[in-house]
């Protein structure tokens, strides 16, 4: 049994407005073992977003199921820790405040909460920003508060939609080699969605490839490359070249079938 599992997975959106509903997955199976590295990587629209709400629990699909550790997922959990593109920092507490924030919600007291925050602080390499503000923080800095908020509650799987996409290019490379060497320190299970096919390769322990709406698996790519990634090297020049082959291939195919999105009543 697999720590997470997708299993057949339909899920359609009504506008009620309209009277029409989108077909956005069709049909998905997908299983990700425990501490795998996944990248989700698919043309804009193909539900990339949508499966990993799943997983959160802040979606349902149409049909089929999500279950981790062979239970359906119903809901938001502790076990599933979310960052997003946007960090969304609560802009009036302290670095180490907003890290400790679902700490405060429990109404840990501030001496445990500061000290909870600290390692994971740590973690992302923040040291010594604990007391700033989110308006003193760059972007990238901004992210590493979100990416500690998610560590500190411990969670198995550590789902992350494009967190790195608004991020400029150096910045992006050192939070992606982080972020490496925080999924090999706790061991955690990612489930990571991107656009860009170099990042897929430079992270991902796995590489998933969905075709455009109604989204669907295209392609599921192991990937064994040694770390840190290099690059410049064969290697990743050859996988790379394969999966771009792939999504080319693939939006010719969306072109081609010019698919209305909706479908009318
Ligand atoms: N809440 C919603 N209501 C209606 N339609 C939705 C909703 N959420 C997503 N969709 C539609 O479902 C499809 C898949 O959207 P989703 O955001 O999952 O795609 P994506 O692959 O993450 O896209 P992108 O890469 O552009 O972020 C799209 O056609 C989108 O318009």
């Amino acid at each position: 049994m697999s720590f997470i599992q997708l299993n057949n997975i339909v899920k359609t959106f009504n506008d009620s407005q309209r009277q029409t509903e989108t077909l956005a997955i069709d049909d998905i199976s997908l299983s990700l073992e425990k501490k795998e590295f996944a990248c989700l990587l698919g043309p804009s629209g193909c539900g990339k977003s949508t499966l990993l709400n799943m997983v959160a629990g802040f979606e349902y699909p149409t049909l089929g199921s999500v279950k981790i550790e062979n239970k359906v997922i119903t809901g938001p959990g502790a076990d599933r820790g979310m960052v997003f593109q946007q960090p969304n920092l609560m802009p009036w507490l302290p670095v180490w405040d907003n890290v400790a924030f679902s700490l405060k919600l429990q109404g840990v007291g501030r001496k445990q909460r500061q000290d909870a925050a600290q390692q994971y602080i740590d973690a992302v390499n923040l040291t010594g920003f604990e007391q700033h503000f989110p308006g003193a923080l760059s972007g990238g800095m901004a992210q590493r508060v979100g990416i500690a908020r998610a560590l500190l509650q411990n969670p198995a799987v550590i789902l992350m939609d494009e967190p790195f996409a608004a991020l400029d290019a150096q910045t992006k490379l050192e939070m992606q080699e982080e972020l490496v060497t925080i999924w090999q320190k706790y061991n955690s299970t990612i489930l990571f969605v991107t656009h860009s096919v170099d990042e897929a390769l430079i992270l991902g322990s796995r590489v998933v490839i969905m075709t455009h709406r109604p989204g669907k698996i295209r392609d599921d790519i192991k990937i064994d490359l040694e770390r840190p990634r290099d690059v410049t090297s064969n290697q990743f020049n050859e996988l790379k070249r394969y999966v771009l082959d792939v999504i080319r291939e693939e939006a010719k195919l969306a072109h081609e079938a010019q698919q209305t999105p909706t479908i009318s009543h």
